[in-house]
């Protein structure tokens, strides 16, 4: 229900995530006036294989969407806008006769597309993808997955070419069903997650006909490119009958919007399932030289595009539940904090968690897990520290890519998602990077950011001075590492990464 301080009108947002659905009802403080979340199957068919059923979560959306709804004590005429806020590059094709998804959705973790990759690099070339749409040729993004799909779904090529098949990645499915589906759906999608296909081209924001061309990928399939920022079009049935959709963006920069990072030079990371970094470089793309990405932030209307550089992490917080899970060394996500803090260091213990290979800085797809520097000394505990400190060093590497890239200096990090709970990571964090780290008030940045994005579209909020002022601190810490000790494991944990590479080869790879 609404608390007494708390007065219409409202933005609701839909958070279409990795492991979970939710929707966010949010009032003009930016305050948060109810949550409702459902979790959906993770499919994993063979190694390095992981899907989504498309179906099941449009069915989660309409339900997560009915349940804050109803938790807020309100209706549709008191909801101004919805924002759209989703996990990046999954990817999905569906019949837009039918509705029916062709295929399980391939999830951004997937690793099919590697050898696929690789031949691309062989006959295309790496640099051509990095100068048009600012990405490396990696399974990880959304392009190289359509390709897999039109080659693997039998007769899909043909009905694609016919114009039968629609490309989306997640927020074109929900917004797509949500404004009607067979029934007028738009099919559109925004810079941020185009800009993640390695399809778009990053200086003119439009699908690149030569890229389409040489991944022989038909532009009948593709949604039109629309600013983060704009009504898309009305909600038909549901619970939010005839209220505008008027936001979409990618989940990392919608949490940049969140944390109100609208000045060049300012960074957020978000610690969910990996961890995303990512700092405003205004209206330019600056190219990477040191493996980050060069993305789109967000483009409100039609005002300038901003640009961000981008330092992604696949496994941080599924390190965590994989020592949950399949170690069985914690019971709970939270405990690893008590078990870490029960001594005083890694004991010598570096855990370098490449399950899906490495990403930024590395971008090595034959990188796999390793923890090094074991000896009798080592238990549990110095695992869950050197578990806690993976995710932490690898932060700091992409912040020193990011300083070498961008010039700039970082001066304190804002962070956000569920691992930052964790004081004993924040710590740590604050002491590897030698700068203050930042927790706001709403810790559901995401969320924020798509409302954000949504109420400028209708005029709920004036500008982004009014977001700023939102934005509260809500905890800090400071380094407190001297800087010997901050050297010497440093390079431990640099010894750590080259121990992880090179582990697959032609005749290990996992096909
Ligand atoms: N106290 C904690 N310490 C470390 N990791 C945690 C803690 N609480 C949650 N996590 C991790 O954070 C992740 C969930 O964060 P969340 O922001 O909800 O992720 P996502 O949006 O990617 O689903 C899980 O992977 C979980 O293991
Ligand atoms: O759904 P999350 O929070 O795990 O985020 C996934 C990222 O968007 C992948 O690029």
């Amino acid at each position: 229900m609404t608390d007494a301080h708390t007065t219409g009108p409202f933005i609701a947002a839909i958070d279409q995530g990795t492991t979970s659905s939710r929707c966010i009802v949010f009032d003009k403080d930016g305050r948060i006036v109810s949550v409702d979340q459902k979790e959906h199957e993770q499919i994993f068919p063979k190694p390095g294989w992981v899907e989504h059923d498309a179906k099941e979560i449009w069915e989660n959306v309409q339900e997560v969407v009915a349940g804050a709804v109803v938790k807020a004590g309100i209706t549709s005429a008191d909801v101004k806008a919805i924002g759209i806020t989703n996990q990046r590059e999954t990817t999905l094709l569906w019949d837009k006769n039918t509705g029916e998804p062709v295929h399980n959705a391939l999830v951004w973790q997937d690793t099919r597309t590697d050898a696929l990759c690789k031949e691309l690099g062989r006959n295309v070339g790496q640099d051509r993808f990095r100068r048009q749409t600012g990405l490396p040729l990696a399974s990880y993004f959304a392009g190289p997955k359509v390709r897999w799909l039109l080659d693997n779904v039998e007769g899909l090529r043909e009905r694609a070419e016919r114009g039968d098949i629609l490309f989306g990645t997640m927020d074109s499915w929900v917004i797509w069903n949500l404004t009607g589906g067979t029934e007028g759906g738009v099919h559109v999608t925004d810079v941020t997650n185009a800009s993640r296909t390695l399809l778009m081209n990053l200086h003119d924001m439009e699908w690149d006909r030569g890229i389409l061309s040489s991944m022989d990928i038909p532009a009948a399939l593709l949604p039109e490119i629309r600013s983060s920022a704009e009504v898309y079009g009305k909600a038909k049935g549901g619970v939010l009958d005839g209220v505008p959709v008027a936001s979409a963006l990618g989940d990392q920069q919608a949490a940049l919007f969140g944390q109100t990072c609208f000045a060049e030079g300012e960074a957020k990371s978000t610690y969910g399932t990996g961890t995303f970094m990512l700092m405003n470089t205004g209206h330019r793309p600056v190219n990477s030289y040191n493996g980050l990405l060069t993305t789109v932030g967000y483009r409100i209307g039609d005002s300038e595009p901003v640009y961000a550089l981008e330092g992604s992490i696949a496994v941080t917080g599924s390190l965590v539940q994989w020592m949950r899970d399949q170690m069985g060394l914690i019971n709970s996500a939270a405990e690893i904090e008590t078990l870490a803090s029960s001594v005083e260091d890694n004991g010598g213990a570096y855990f370098v968690p490449a399950f899906s290979g490495l990403f930024a800085p590395y971008w090595r797809p034959d990188a796999r897990g390793v923890i090094t520097g074991l000896t009798r000394y080592v238990t549990k505990a110095h695992i869950a520290r050197a578990v806690l400190e993976a995710t932490a060093w690898q932060t700091r590497e992409i912040s020193d890519a990011m300083t070498k890239d961008s010039g700039v200096e970082l001066t304190a990090l804002k962070v956000d998602g569920g691992m930052t709970s964790n004081n004993l990571l924040m710590q740590t964090l604050s002491d590897f990077l030698d700068a203050p780290v930042v927790r706001p008030m709403v810790a559901e940045t995401t969320c924020l950011g798509a409302a954000y994005a949504a109420g400028l579209a209708v005029g709920f909020w004036p500008d982004t001075d009014a977001l700023r002022a939102n934005w509260r601190r809500a905890a800090e810490w400071t380094p407190r590492m001297d800087a010997a000790t901050r050297d010497r494991e440093y390079k431990s944990w640099l010894k750590a990464v080259q121990r992880s590479m090179g582990w697959l080869d032609d005749t290990t790879a996992e096909e």
